[in-house]
């Protein structure tokens, strides 16, 4: 038996092999039959996978070389989410970027603008006006929100897409209008759009064109309530939410609030009570609720480049105890690849997900009867934009979801 660990961390040269493409086909048709991968299984595949790479191992099982590569084009290759991207999609053996745009950067290679990613040997950056999409099958738009519509109104129908913004995550076109405070420049898209929280809409995911990928916040957020809210385990009313995030959630264009004199030896909150993520988290919990759920949410900026907690306050439904809250996170996220529950008592870290697409989860008896203390967190570049981004487009592509993102998290 392999271990997990031994499996994930690959020595350079099976990283570069695995690279080459190897896929086991009997687990993969079956995924395409069911539409949905066997979790239990994934973990196994990408592991052998990587054994077959070896090129030591003879004992490799039936592997078939994949015919077709993913083209792949990065709409905002020179912001913080499309470089994360580009820095994941470098270790995805089905993947291959043809195509990345920037937007004052362009014209630059990727390794000018990002050197920790100077070994890629891509091509250089251009202009979205310039662009050819002739070689590309499905498109990361890490672009600002409010940009984003037009620009995909514009990309020809054949492409999956994946959107890290805000664009096209509020099914409610008014609501988005009062949030942004911008009129919505393509209302007929949202209505094909599917909201990526991978976890909760796998199924509509598989099938979709355009995937919604979810906010950081709302990502930290979703993930605990959601199972909580549909078992009925928590109450509607009260729930209080306090965030923290990385200063990288803000992205890399420069902007005086951003300064290290302004955020360093200190934290402050910022959108008090009006924050743009209240309709988004709003919009999940109330879905899995089938009511109008409400919530007191406030984020603070933290003196940190990547990281994001959530501290959760709940009410439980009468007679529900902190363990049964535990026992429904175990049971929904149970096989889930990417959603940990800790031991009882281990309170999450956001450094112990640094750099990696988990989530890290835990609930804890409050002081006041009847009330519990929910805290999770992400890596808001990974689990919170690209990592989730990524995990979505394998499942739009057919590939197992975990593909080319099992990184172990960054430490310290
Ligand atoms: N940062 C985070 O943690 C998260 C971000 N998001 C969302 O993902 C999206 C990207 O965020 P992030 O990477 O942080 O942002 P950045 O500011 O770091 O990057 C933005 C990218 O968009 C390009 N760009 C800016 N304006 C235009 C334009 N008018 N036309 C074409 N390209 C343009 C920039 O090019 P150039 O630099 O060359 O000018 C850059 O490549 C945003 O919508 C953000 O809200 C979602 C979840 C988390
Ligand atoms: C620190 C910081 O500024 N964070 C961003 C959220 C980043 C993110 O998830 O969100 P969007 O995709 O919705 O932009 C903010 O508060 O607006």
């Amino acid at each position: 038996m392999v271990s997990i660990s031994s499996a994930v961390r690959l020595p350079p040269s099976m990283a570069i092999a695995q690279k080459e493409t190897f896929r086991l086909l009997p687990s993969f048709k079956d995924h395409e039959k069911i539409g949905k991968p066997k979790w239990g299984n994934e973990r196994m595949l990408q592991i052998r996978c990587s054994i077959a790479a070896s090129p030591q191992n003879l004992r490799a099982p039936k592997i078939e070389k994949l015919e077709k590569t993913i083209r792949i084009g990065v709409l905002g290759a020179s912001g913080y989410t499309g470089s994360e991207i580009v820095r994941l999609l470098a270790n995805h053996p089905n993947f291959d970027i043809t195509l990345m745009t920037a937007d004052r950067k362009a014209g630059q290679s990727i390794g000018s603008v990002f050197p920790h990613l100077i070994t890629q040997d891509l091509p250089n950056m251009v202009a979205i006006k310039d662009a050819d999409f002739a070689n590309v099958d499905a498109v990361f738009c890490c672009l600002p929100h409010g940009t984003t519509q037009e620009i995909i109104k514009g990309l020809p129908a054949g492409l999956k897409i994946v959107d890290l913004s805000a664009d096209f995550r509020l099914r409610d076109i008014g609501e988005y209008e009062e949030w942004y405070g911008q009129p919505h420049r393509a209302p007929e898209l949202q209505k094909e759009a599917v909201y990526g929280l991978t976890e909760i809409s796998r199924e509509e995911i598989c099938s979709a064109r355009l995937v919604a990928n979810p906010g950081c916040y709302p990502t930290s957020i979703q993930l605990p309530l959601v199972p909580l809210i549909k078992a009925q385990l928590i109450e509607l009313r009260n729930i209080i939410i306090d965030s923290k995030s990385g200063v990288s959630g803000a992205g890399r264009a420069a902007k005086e609030a951003n300064l290290y004199t302004e955020v360093a030896e200190g934290i402050h909150s910022y959108g008090v009570t009006r924050h743009r993520h209240v309709p988004e988290i709003e919009q999940g919990l109330s879905d899995a609720s089938h009511a109008k759920v409400t919530v007191s949410f406030t984020p603070h900026l933290m003196p940190m480049s990547r990281g994001m907690q959530s501290t959760i306050y709940v009410e439980m439904t009468p007679g529900v105890t902190v363990e049964d809250l535990y026992q429904q996170l175990r049971t929904s996220y149970e096989g889930e690849e990417f959603v940990i529950l800790l031991e009882k008592g281990v309170v999450p870290h956001t450094r112990n997900v640094r750099g990696s697409n988990y989530c890290f989860m835990n609930v804890f008896p409050d002081r006041i009867p009847g009330r519990a203390i929910i805290i999770s967190v992400i890596d808001n570049l990974v689990k919170g934009a690209s990592g989730q981004a990524l995990q979505n487009l394998n499942l739009m592509m057919g590939f197992p979801e975990s593909t080319g993102l099992l990184y172990q998290p960054l430490f310290p």
